[in-house]
This record gives structure tokens, C-alpha cells and sequence, in this order.
């Protein structure tokens, strides 16, 4: 009998396909966007988007992201991972426990968790969690965020020690996602930095190669971004 394999999430750049930022343009052309510049990793989050209205666009944006090979996250809703077909779910605080999101999606499913730390990184393993969200590292306008900016300092800290891969999140722009993958990142997760962008393609692009700089470790500081 064959055991069931989840994909693994791709390391670099993590874009979040987000209803909040710039919400005149729709997911589906947000995800056209993305997928265009080789987004790898791209997590549906939608927090004003009617319910019936997002299980569509899930649908849309995980079809499109299926053929384009790249994995595809809902964010907070594991029914909607579901009915859509998506790779995975990522959960915070307010969304079901991750041991609950590990049982309703089965072994094939991603789950991604958000933490604050390195006890919470532990916890999150223990739950299922296949990866965790960790931040916020900087300053962001995108979420009001119940927790200390981390930093680059306290952000590293918890990636060397940390038993699952972890995805940086909060402020992570062109300027500093080499910075962040310096560290050992497994991702670096992103909103406005590309969905305020003119060019969605091309911002996908710079931030994939900047981050793949900075993970061989030759990112050069002020350097090409
Ligand atoms: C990769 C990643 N990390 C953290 C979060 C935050 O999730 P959560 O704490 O549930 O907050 P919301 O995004 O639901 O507002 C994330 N979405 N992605
Ligand atoms: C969902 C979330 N959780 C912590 S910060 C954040 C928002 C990240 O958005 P941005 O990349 O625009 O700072
Ligand atoms: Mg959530």
C-alpha cells in the first residue's frame, strides 16, 4: 500500500495573495500576477471577502496556481482548503488548533502555524505543523499584530534552533528579505510589499532572486534591490 506524501514547501519566497491589500483588484488577477513572476508558494488569505464568494476564488486560485506548479495555502479556513483542493492551510490564534487542521486535511495536507517563538515552534511540531509563520520580524501596516517586532536579532534566533522550517512574516520587503534569508529562513512571507507594486510579475522576481542571494549568503547590503 502506498502511504500518502504531502509536497513540501518550497523554500523562498512566500507571497500572500491577500483581499486586505489593495482590495479593488481581484484575488484571481492578484494571482495572475504572482504566478506570472514564479511565485512557488502562495497563501490565499481573505479576510473581507464573503464566504461563498471566497470558497469561488479559492477554487480559481488554486486551479491556477495547480497549473502553474506552485503550492497553494488558504489562510485561516480548513474547509475552504478543502472544498478547493488546496495543498494546505495555514492557522493562527484564532483559527482551529493545528492538531484539528492536521485531522481534517489528513497526512497530504500542509499546515502552517503561526508563532511568536521558539517554545511556540516546539508546540506547533508537536501539533503537525509542517512549517511555522514567525514574526511579525518587522514593522507592518498590513495586520495589527499582538506581539514585539521581532527583528532581525530575535528573528534568527528562533530559526537556528527552531525543529520546523520557518517562514519569516511582517514587513518583509526588497530591502531586507536577503537579510532574512541570510539567517536560515526557510521563506520569506509577503503582502504589500508586492501587491502595491505596479509591475506584481517583476516585484515576484526581484524579491525570489533577492531572497535566493541572501540564502547562498552573498547578499550584498544596500546592494541590488
Ligand atoms: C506565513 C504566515 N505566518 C503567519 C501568518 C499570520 O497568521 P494568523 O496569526 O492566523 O493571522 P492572520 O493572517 O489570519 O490575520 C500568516 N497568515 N502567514
Ligand atoms: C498576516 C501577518 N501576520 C503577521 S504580519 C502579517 C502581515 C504581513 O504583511 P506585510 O508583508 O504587508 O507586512
Ligand atoms: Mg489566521
Amino acid at each position: 500500500m502506498n502511504t500518502p506524501v504531502r509536497p513540501s514547501l518550497p523554500r523562498g519566497l512566500y507571497v500572500l495573495c491577500d483581499d486586505t491589500v489593495r482590495p479593488e483588484l481581484p484575488l484571481r488577477e492578484k494571482a495572475a500576477g504572482l504566478l506570472a513572476g514564479g511565485a512557488r508558494v502562495v497563501q490565499l488569505r481573505m479576510k473581507r471577502t464573503p464566504l461563498r464568494e471566497a470558497l469561488a476564488a479559492a477554487r480559481e486560485v488554486v486551479a491556477a496556481c495547480r497549473r502553474a506548479g506552485a503550492v497553494c495555502l488558504v489562510n485561516d479556513r480548513v474547509d475552504l482548503a478543502l472544498l478547493s483542493g488546496a495543498h494546505g492551510v495555514h492557522v493562527g490564534d484564532e483559527d482551529l488548533p493545528a492538531e484539528e487542521a492536521r485531522a481534517l486535511l489528513g497526512p497530504e495536507g500542509l499546515v502552517g502555524v503561526t508563532v511568536r517563538g521558539l517554545e511556540e515552534a516546539r508546540a506547533a511540531q508537536a501539533a503537525g505543523a509542517d512549517y511555522v509563520g514567525l514574526g511579525p520580524v518587522f514593522g507592518t501596516t498590513t495586520k495589527q499584530v499582538n506581539a514585539p517586532v521581532l527583528g532581525l536579532g530575535g528573528f534568527a534566533a528562533v530559526v537556528r534552533t527552531s525543529p520546523v522550517p520557518v517562514v519569516g512574516i511582517g514587513g518583509v520587503k526588497l530591502e531586507n528579505i536577503a537579510d532574512l534569508a541570510a539567517t536560515g529562513a526557510h521563506g520569506g512571507a509577503v503582502a504589500s510589499d508586492i501587491l502595491l507594486a505596479e509591475d506584481l510579475a517583476e516585484r515576484v522576481r526581484r524579491l525570489s532572486a533577492a531572497f535566493d542571494r541572501g540564502a547562498r549568503g552573498t547578499s550584498l547590503v544596500g546592494g541590488d534591490v
